[in-house]
């Protein structure tokens, strides 16, 4: 299994899925895997997330291919049952946390506050969901977090922009960030996968230099 800090360096955006037409799966991920994102996340928020994964999953072997909105054990399950390459969750309960390193499995779970940080790094997570990045304090509270906890790595998720994620990657306790802006959903309802992957394009150089757009 890759471990969970080698999934977020692959590229610098997660795009946060949300499918709610089976059908949209793979056009969709197609679109955002040619555009350049490396690793796509689908939350578990449908009813038919979980077979748009497993599709996902066989379409694109060398996509990191992950579930969000992982927030209790059928999820979970769910999750592993589909061969999920990781596990995102907003934020952490015991039991979530005590089956993800008993199945040993990826899971980046969520904290917004330093007491939380510190209690996942106290179970070994040295990689964390800061969520919601933006109501949280975004990128002043990382920085401030990285002062007493360097040793943690963040996705910051929740209210991130193609403008705002240029600055979250110049931190050094950033490795990559998760975001929906280049899921239209007007694009999406109207299968414009080509609109989706132009956004996804400029979402694939954000954190690279020369990036004006
Ligand atoms: O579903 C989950 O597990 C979540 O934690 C929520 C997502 O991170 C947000 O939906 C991000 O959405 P934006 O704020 O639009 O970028």
């Amino acid at each position: 299994m890759t471990d969970m800090i080698d999934i977020l360096k692959r590229g610098p955006v997660i795009p946060v899925i949300v499918i709610d037409r089976l059908s949209d799966a793979l056009p969709l991920a197609s679109a955002l895997v040619e555009g350049g994102l490396k690793v796509l996340e689908v939350t578990l928020r449908t009813s038919v997330a979980i077979e748009a994964v497993s599709q996902i999953k066989q379409a694109f072997p060398d996509v990191a291919v992950g579930t969000g909105t992982v927030t209790d054990m059928s999820t979970l399950r769910a999750s592993i049952e589909v061969g999920a390459d990781f596990m995102v969750s907003p934020g952490v309960t015991s039991s979530l946390l005590r089956a993800a390193v008993a199945e040993g499995v990826n899971l980046l779970p969520g904290a917004s506050t330093p007491s939380e940080a510190m209690h996942l790094l106290e179970e070994g997570y040295l990689c964390q969901k800061f969520f919601p990045a933006e109501a949280a304090g975004g990128i002043e509270m990382l920085k401030a977090l990285a002062g007493p906890l360097p040793q943690i790595t963040f996705c910051p998720t929740g209210g991130i922009s193609l403008e705002s994620a240029d600055r979250y990657l110049e931190l050094a306790n950033v490795a990559c960030v998760g975001g929906t802006w280049m899921l239209n959903k007007k694009m999406i309802e109207k299968k414009d996968w080509s609109g989706i992957k132009k956004l996804a394009q400029q979402a694939s150089m954000v954190g690279t230099t020369n990036n004006d757009s």
